[in-house]
């Protein structure tokens, strides 16, 4: 059976393919042919164009969507301002910069009722949200569906990454599931809510009572990317093949609200230039019956991806594990990368085989999905995270670089863990919150003390 006729646990469609020009109709004879913009839509239908890209971009850079909706999305009442939360918006700039290596333990558990969009906490970023450049990584915890209100950020596309308990994803081109190991992408402008999925399969944390109040939260981070959108990196000699393949990449078939929630009071709360903005709408704005586009939400199951590495010799630097990445103006030098450590082999010979020590002029924040991390022994946790900005000196701590350079070298699998970077040519500014926060660790500095002079002339 094709993955796109097969239905998934929660029996959600998905179309594949990379970048494609998908189109999906949830009522027959919703989507026009031929045309994108008949004179009366099929249905009763309002055709609108959503814009990811300038008009002018070229084709491989080009992403828009054609929505054939039950409301034109232009009828709603003004916005106004409401509280950001802990959402902070680059340029970052309540602290400087700063060259220390950083490290949190996971979020504190959320108050009952916290949903996603309030469980939302940003760590810090860079760039300029209004000059579309650079990003945000946030964090959430969230033990609370989404009611009644949906999301969506003017100000970038959203990397939702789980480290715990499922997301179902209802977005105005249809719906997602997510669970850790997967990834999410929201694109620029698309609305959204988010509910929990409520298995005890994933991680054995749901309960099923549907308030939240009683279940550990649904945890994870998010990358705010200001800049160009995530695409696939090219390969260059590694040929036609490898990393993330383009077929693994899953959008959502067309789904509109049930007839109870269509005509429901909606809060649509819009993230724009660094604040939240709130209009309540007398109807849903998950009212998209058709579509037909590239600027389109998708999931990818990191456990796809096909891990290369050396086989000879040496640790190859982690760009060989990049899963997206948005490029800048000077290629090869992204906006951000999303690099994932998965499973693998390691076989090299007379290799230290943990990543090495360095300094790198790129800016790493990493975090931690499931187990463990091969360059750190101990206190990098799941749904913690570390930052090592702009040239700041790391690598493995004192314990794995002792283990690793006395260790027998026979093949060995790495299957204890999975781990993630954002990796970005702008230093990362950490947010106030996250230089204060309770839960920074303090003394990450002393995994790299007691390393001893060996040398002597
Ligand atoms: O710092 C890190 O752990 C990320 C990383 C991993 C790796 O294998 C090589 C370089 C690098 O920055
Ligand atoms: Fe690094």
């Amino acid at each position: 059976m094709s993955e796109q006729a097969r239905k998934t646990a929660e029996g959600l469609e998905y179309l594949t393919g990379f970048g494609n020009e998908h189109s999906s109709e949830a009522v027959p004879g919703a989507l026009p042919l031929g045309r994108n913009s008949p004179q009366r839509a099929a249905l009763g239908l309002y055709a609108e164009q959503l814009s990811g890209s300038a008009f002018t971009e070229p084709r491989t850079h080009n992403r828009r969507s054609w929505l054939y909706r039950i409301r034109p999305s232009a009828a709603h009442p003004p916005f106004t301002r409401i509280d950001n939360g802990a959402l902070r918006t680059g340029p970052f700039t309540e602290l400087p910069a700063d060259p220390n290596r950083l490290r949190w333990n996971p979020l504190p558990d959320p108050a009952p009722g916290t949903d996603f969009l309030a469980g939302l906490w940003t760590l810090g970023g860079n760039g300029d949200a209004a000059q579309r450049t650079g990003m945000a990584i946030h964090l959430y915890a969230a033990n609370a569906s989404m009611t009644d209100r949906v999301f969506s950020s003017s100000d970038g596309e959203l990397l939702i990454v789980p480290e715990r308990g499922g997301l179902l994803l209802r977005t105005e081109l249809g719906l997602l599931a997510a669970r850790p190991g997967e990834v999410a992408l929201i694109p620029r402008g698309v609305r959204f809510r988010v509910e929990l999925l409520d298995t005890d399969t994933d991680t054995g944390t749901g309960t099923g009572t549907g308030d939240g109040s009683d279940r550990a939260p649904a945890r994870g981070y998010v990358c705010e990317n200001y800049g160009q959108p995530f695409e696939l990196p090219n390969l260059g000699p590694i040929g036609a093949n490898g990393l993330a393949a383009a077929r693994d990449f899953r959008a959502p078939v067309a789904a509109y609200e049930t007839p109870d929630l269509l005509d429901r009071p909606t809060e649509v709360v819009n993230k724009f230039c660094g604040n939240l903005w709130s209009a309540t709408y007398d109807h849903s704005p998950l009212d998209v019956v058709a579509w037909h586009g590239t600027h389109v939400p998708y999931v990818y199951d990191l456990r796809r991806f096909n891990v290369l590495g050396s086989i000879s010799y040496d640790h190859p630097d982690p760009s060989i594990f990049t899963v997206l990445t948005s490029p800048s103006d000077t290629p090869g030098l992204a906006g951000v990368d999303f690099v994932v450590f998965a499973p693998r082999w390691l076989v090299g010979e007379d290799t230290f085989r943990p990543p090495y020590f360095h300094r790198n002029v790129m800016s790493e924040y990493m975090g931690l999905i499931e187990g463990a991390y091969d360059a750190k022994a101990e206190g990098f946790v799941p749904g913690g995270g570390s930052l090592h900005n702009m040239m700041s000196a790391h690598g493995p701590d004192r314990e794995t670089f002792d283990r690793a350079s006395a260790a027998e070298l026979k093949p060995q699998k790495i299957d204890d863990g999975l781990a993630f970077m954002f990796e970005t040519r702008w230093p990362i500014t950490a947010t106030a919150q996250a230089a204060g926060a309770e839960h920074l660790q303090r003394g990450y500095d002393d995994v790299w003390q007691g390393l001893q002079r060996h040398f002597r002339a």
